[in-house]
């Protein structure tokens, strides 16, 4: 939710902020024609789409600029110190210092197309990455080769193996003091459960590190300072000498005899060439088949090859790029299940919406199958609605360059789908949908509903446990921001916008502090309305200690109608049940389908408002004992009733409050853990570890979110701005019957 790097504060103010809008010049021009011809046409097994992946500050975006400078679509090299880079095009992003969207970046690299979404590290985008993740193929995870894997690096990772992405790692900053190869390695391992395949040796630690030695060829790259223009371009390749530097060699010939072991560990092919052809001496193993082999263990996820290097220092972003199109998949080498049953019909996925003021919205879509083209109408089958899709764009971050087609396997950006959403499915029309639909039905395809097997599963979208209310400057003013909120909603779905019953104002819900402030922020920018924002509060939850059973008579005269119903049910603590509905064996029987579906409308209203603080209900099972009703009782009498009857049980059963409580991680130096240690036992915090690294230590603690507001400034004036930290939704807890007092005290204006 939120994250601090005391430095650069996640607060109003950013040390980073030197915000000069450098224009930047791009090799890649809208015009340029020929260009284009190669964009459209890319070959599907040369197209590589794929996300970085990092914790904040790993440095995705310093990464990024390289690889769009020397792969030649960028002509200066950016710098997020200045403000000037591609990716990172919103303003508040600029000034900021950080990712919050994340952009799709187009560039060729070794005759490959490289698709390249930067994702956003900070836990209150984690939806963002999500996003992204669905539509890759692989992904490179950047690491800050001192700190190795940190807290929000195992949240993208539990991502990506949920979308099972094979992953490639670089371990970025080996130019700092404290860059520790084997540290990070040893951390890959026991914090991701991976198995790392180290592909190349450093030369040289921390400021003198010059580049490296890889593994598979046992050529040394080195980056010489003051060379050429210094961006790192222009690199040597030695062959190492044994004369000249023995203990490299040395170093080098055991890292290469472990790589060609662990390899053969979990690839029975590599295994069988090794025994066969090489077994008088495993270093012949040419490179090429090293390589192969480390593709095959890389694409089953049997390991993750490593390299390393550093961004900022414009060393080793080159064989990153080289290990991208070599050891990362091509979109028809991953396995998309549904997506045969279109044939060469089009199926895509909208994963992102961006709404830009003169274009309206913009779609990013991810082409499974077929070829879309502008000016074609398309079938939205989430909304079950035609649209016309009016322009084709590839995405280059803040620039668009119009195309005429976009084939399978490409990430491309859309003008005129004004319905969609993200998550929807798009194919070419009703008609290739039915067909589709036939074709996974006559070879057994599972699923119910209307288009069962052929829709493409899209992001789950996490709760929000921040809310606050937001007021326009004046009435006049309400529908431009209720515009600008649904514009907002679109293009991100962990915004939930919704009006408070009692007091009519609308209130916003997000993923944390930064979340709804650069809401607020775009608010102001992009739409020019000044709003005000209440108190942030946080979204507590209410479920219930024991079983209670109620009755609940409503007798109403509407017009010459009358409406008489009874209900008796029984509510009971259900864990893992937001809240469940069964009914008594005659009722199940007795009961109408519209009845019933009457008695789960009321069951689901009476749990948004709980009795105890009138927050959302959960962990609960509703057993429905008897519903009888007067002939002509309608169906909404009966979920009102039900509702009644409902909330009685849940006084009865006795209310409990579950408050979110976050999984906190603070690195600190020593000479200030004791102050951290004080200020986290304070806020009702408990401290679960405490490690050490380097000369820092890492306190892994929990605490509940209502202690941790304004924690960055905190932490920053505790530890005079030396520590950073993460913190993420880890469970809602019940809280214990004195904090619930104090919560229910001041809730009533009391403390
Ligand atoms: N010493 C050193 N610093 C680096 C290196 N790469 C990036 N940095 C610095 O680390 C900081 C973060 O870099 P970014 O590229 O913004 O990192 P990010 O992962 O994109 O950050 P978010 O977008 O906030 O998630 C910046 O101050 C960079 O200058 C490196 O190789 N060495």
């Amino acid at each position: 939710m939120l994250w601090g790097r005391c430095l650069v504060s996640a607060g109003r103010q950013s040390c980073r902020c030197k915000v000069s809008f450098i224009k930047r010049q791009y090799g890649f021009l809208p015009d340029d024609v020929k260009s284009l011809r190669a964009v459209v046409t890319p070959d599907i097994s040369k197209i590589r789409n794929i996300g970085i992946m990092a914790h904040i500050d790993a440095g995705k975006t310093t990464t990024t600029e390289r690889m769009l400078y020397y792969s030649g679509y960028t002509r200066a090299l950016g710098d997020v110190d200045d403000g000037d880079t591609v990716t990172d095009f919103m303003a508040q992003e600029r000034e900021r210092g950080i990712t919050i969207q994340s952009a799709a970046v187009t560039f060729d690299w070794n005759s490959h197309r490289i698709n390249l979404i930067d994702t956003p590290g900070h836990v209150d985008f984690t939806l963002e990455v999500e996003r992204a993740l669905r539509v890759l193929d692989g992904a490179v995870a950047v690491f800050d080769a001192s700190a190795g894997v940190e807290a929000q690096t195992m949240t993208v990772w539990r991502q990506a193996e949920k979308h099972s992405i094979p992953c490639v790692c670089f371990l970025n900053k080996m130019d700092k003091p404290a860059a520790d190869l084997k540290f990070s390695m040893e951390s890959i391992r026991q914090k991701l459960k991976a198995n790392p395949i180290l592909l190349q040796v450093p030369v040289g630690s921390g400021r003198n590190f010059s580049g490296v030695v890889d593994l598979l060829t046992n050529q040394k790259l080195i980056w010489r300072p003051g060379s050429a223009r210094d961006d790192g371009r222009v690199f040597e390749t030695h062959t190492l000498d044994q004369s000249v530097e023995p203990e490299l060699v040395q170093e080098v010939g055991e890292a290469r005899a472990a790589l060609i072991e662990q390899v053969a560990d979990v690839d029975d092919e590599f295994a069988e060439l090794l025994l066969t052809k090489f077994s008088d001496d495993f270093d012949a193993v040419p490179p090429v088949e090293l390589q192969e082999a480390v593709r095959r263990v890389t694409l089953t996820r049997k390991g993750v090859p490593v390299l390393c290097g550093s961004s900022l220092r414009n060393k080793g972003v080159q064989p990153l790029l080289d290990a991208i199109t070599a050891y990362l998949p091509a979109p028809d080498e991953r396995h998309h299940d549904l997506v045969r049953w279109y044939k060469d019909d089009l199926c895509a996925l909208a994963f992102k919406v961006l709404h830009d003021k003169q274009r309206g919205p913009l779609v990013f879509l991810r082409i499974y199958s077929g070829t879309v083209k502008p000016q074609t109408a398309v079938h939205n089958l989430n909304r079950n609605c035609t649209e016309r899709m009016s322009r084709l764009l590839v995405p280059f971050a803040d620039q668009h360059v119009e195309i005429p087609s976009m084939s399978a396997g490409n990430i491309a950006l859309t003008v005129g789908l004004k319905q969609t959403v993200t998550g929807d499915t798009i194919v070419s029309s009703k008609a290739s949908a039915a067909a589709a639909a036939r074709r996974a039905q006559n070879h057994g395809g599972t699923g119910k509903g209307e288009h069962p097997s052929i829709i493409l599963s899209g992001v789950e979208v996490p709760e929000p446990v921040f809310f606050c209310t937001i007021e326009p400057p004046s009435t006049a003013k309400q529908p431009d921001l209720e515009n600008a909120l649904s514009c907002l909603q679109r293009e991100d779905p962990s915004l939930k916008v919704r009006v408070d019953p009692d007091s009519g104002q609308i209130i916003l819900c997000g993923m944390g502090e930064l979340h709804i402030e650069i809401l607020h922020d775009r608010i102001r920018r992009e739409y020019g309305i000044e709003t005000d924002l209440g108190p942030l509060q946080v979204a507590y939850r209410e479920t219930v200690l024991h079983e209670a059973s109620a009755t609940n008579t409503l007798d109403r005269t509407v017009g010459e109608r009358r409406h008489v119903v009874t209900v008796q049910l029984t509510v009971r603590p259900a864990e893992g049940a937001v809240c469940e509905v069964t009914f008594t064996k005659e009722l199940e029987e007795q009961l109408t389908a519209e009845m019933k579906e009457a008695v789960k409308n009321g069951v689901d209203s009476s749990c948004l408002q709980g009795p105890v603080l009138g927050c959302p209900v959960q962990g609960i099972s509703a057993l429905i004992q008897s519903v009888t009703t007067a002939a002509g009782t309608s169906p909404t009498m009966v979920s009102a009733c039900v509702s009644r009857c409902m909330l009685k049980a849940l006084r009865l059963a006795g209310g409990q409050v579950l408050e979110p409580v976050m999984s906190l991680e603070v690195t600190v130096g020593e000479e200030h853990l004791s102050a951290v240690l004080g200020d986290v036992a304070q806020r009702r915090g408990v401290v679960r570890d405490i490690q050490s690294r380097h000369d820092s230590k890492v306190l892994l603690a929990s605490a509940p979110l209502a202690e941790m507001m304004g924690y960055s400034t905190a932490l920053r004036t505790l530890t005079s701005g030396n520590a950073t930290f993460s913190l993420e939704l880890a469970a809602y807890e019940a809280m214990s019957s004195q904090d619930q007092n104090n919560l229910l005290r001041r809730a009533a204006g009391l403390l």
